[in-house]
């Protein structure tokens, strides 16, 4: 039992409505695209640290370079991570966001062995390809596109060639199909009644674990015929051994993580890709710099020839542009976590078991921190070194950072290469984005497009 001084201590804040909380009211602001001004009233009210009631759960909500630091710097032996009940169903209990201690450590260290930037470059040429196809296929000849459904539908094609080896063709598109519908549910309330998006969303995990299931089955014939470890990342996790040559990694370790990957690495990268293109229509100087540094790229180049590790290592203001989206529209704008001790934190104590609602992203729009947050400028990336620790944070930190940080980044170059390279663009109508809870425009943004072959 708590005593009456821990009581005290508690952090201000109300548990609002009996069970509902404050759920209802956050959600309907994420919708409404005004989560960030419903949490900085909330901030405004009671400081950077407040007890509310979210999704059920005792939670505490933090604010603040200090609580970034808290969330991201531990070892998880205070803190744990923690999820939604519905993503854990759909996701499976194996993946990386259920895992802790030894078990997060081992899996982890298994994907990254594949994401880290010496394996990664192995495959710039392979993610170009996939580009300039999706272009092809999807943007020449066309006078208006939908940026936000394409981007999905090219990150999707990007993961499944590069991370499961299947390339396009009949088995992809089922893929795609299954694997949009399961993603539909994920953050849906997890009553399990028929017809539910829940439901459909638990059917359709089924169904990808099962073709999953079987790729499995074909990689690991693949290997025994001597196919390379390298090929992707299915082939590399099932090549990892033991001291007795036994496989480290389960298969449904495999399973799950790569369900993880393929949502994590599927909505992230195209809703930064998609923002990057809106605020490139709107910022004609910073577009010209894009477009200056990418065409002397181009220029270095013949005719169809794919782009390499050296040339991305040139793209440093587009990646500055990039950083900048990723300040202004973080994808990720927070998540959740569970105490495992009592923790002290800015004179209060956040008890045993509850819930911490990190919004680390806030910090990104702090005029204390970023001169102007309102304003698109990619120079503030000039001097990274000046900007306070734990202050930007659109990749997490410390041991949970993103493992994908390289793999959007790669994505993400090659892709804008090509659009500015390609093409002019306008948007078709000024358009609200809300929360969903990446932040998505209202309409998927249409844009017209100009070749550049027209222009000149
Ligand atoms: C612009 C693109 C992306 C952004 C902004 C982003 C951001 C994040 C953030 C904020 C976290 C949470 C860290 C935490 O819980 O402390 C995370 C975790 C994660 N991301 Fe990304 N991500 C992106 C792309 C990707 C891609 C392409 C992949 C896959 C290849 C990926 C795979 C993961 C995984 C597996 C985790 C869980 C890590 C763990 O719990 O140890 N992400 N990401």
């Amino acid at each position: 039992k708590r005593s009456r001084k821990q009581e005290k201590r508690l952090p201000p804040g109300s548990p609002g409505i009996p069970l509902v909380g404050q759920s209802l009211s956050l959600l309907w602001a994420m919708r409404a695209n005004s989560a960030e001004r419903w949490l900085e009233n909330r901030v405004k009210k009671y400081g950077p640290i407040s007890k509310l009631s979210l999704f059920g759960k005792p939670t505490v909500f933090l604010y603040g370079q200090a609580a970034n630091k808290l969330v991201f710097s531990g070892d998880g032996s205070f803190m744990t991570n923690q999820q939604t009940q519905s993503i854990r169903m759909i996701l499976g209990d194996r993946c990386l966001l259920e895992l802790t201690g030894q078990d997060h450590k081992r899996v982890r260290s298994a994907l990254v062995s594949f994401l880290k930037p010496e394996s990664l470059k192995m495959y710039v040429g392979k993610i170009d390809e996939e580009v300039r196809n999706h272009l092809e296929m999807q943007w020449e000849g066309k006078q208006q596109v939908k940026v936000l459904p394409l981007m999905k539908r090219l990150t999707f094609d990007i993961v499944c060639s590069l991370l499961f080896g299947v390339e396009r063709g009949a088995r992809r598109d089922q893929y795609l199909q299954h694997f949009q519908k399961m993603i539909a549910g994920m953050w849906s309330i997890p009553v399990n009644l028929p017809f539910t998006r829940f439901n459909n969303s638990l059917k359709a995990s089924a169904k990808v674990q099962k073709m999953l299931k079987q790729l499995l089955h074909e990689k690991r014939l693949e290997l025994q015929k001597g196919a390379s470890s390298h090929q992707d990342l299915i082939s590399c996790l099932l090549s990892i051994r033991g001291e007795n040559d036994e496989e480290l990694i389960s298969d449904d370790e495999i399973i799950h993580n790569v369900m993880l990957i393929m949502v994590a690495g599927y909505d992230t990268s195209s809703v930064l890709i998609t923002f990057i293109v809106r605020l490139l229509a709107n910022n004609s100087t910073v577009y010209e710099a894009v477009l200056k540094e990418q065409d002397e790229i181009a220029k270095s180049k013949s005719s169809g020839q794919l782009l390499t590790w050296e040339d991305l290592a040139k793209m440093k203001y587009t990646w500055k542009m990039a950083m900048e989206t990723l300040r202004m529209y973080p994808p990720i704008f927070g998540g959740f976590r569970k105490t495992i001790k009592d923790i002290e934190f800015g004179g209060y104590i956040i008890p045993k078991g509850w819930q911490i609602f990190w919004a680390t992203a806030m910090t990104h729009m702090d005029n204390s921190i970023f001169n102007e947050p309102e304003k698109f400028d990619p120079a503030r990336f000039e001097n990274q070194a000046a900007i306070p620790p734990y202050c930007f944070v659109p990749f997490g930190g410390g041991y949970r950072i993103c493992p994908g940080y390289e793999l959007a980044k790669i994505e993400t170059l090659i892709t804008i290469h090509h659009l500015v390279t390609l093409f002019k663009w306008k948007l078709c109508c000024t358009e609200k984005f809300r929360r969903d809870p990446m932040p998505v425009p209202d309409k998927g943004l249409p844009i017209q497009l100009t070749p550049k072959q027209l222009l000149s």
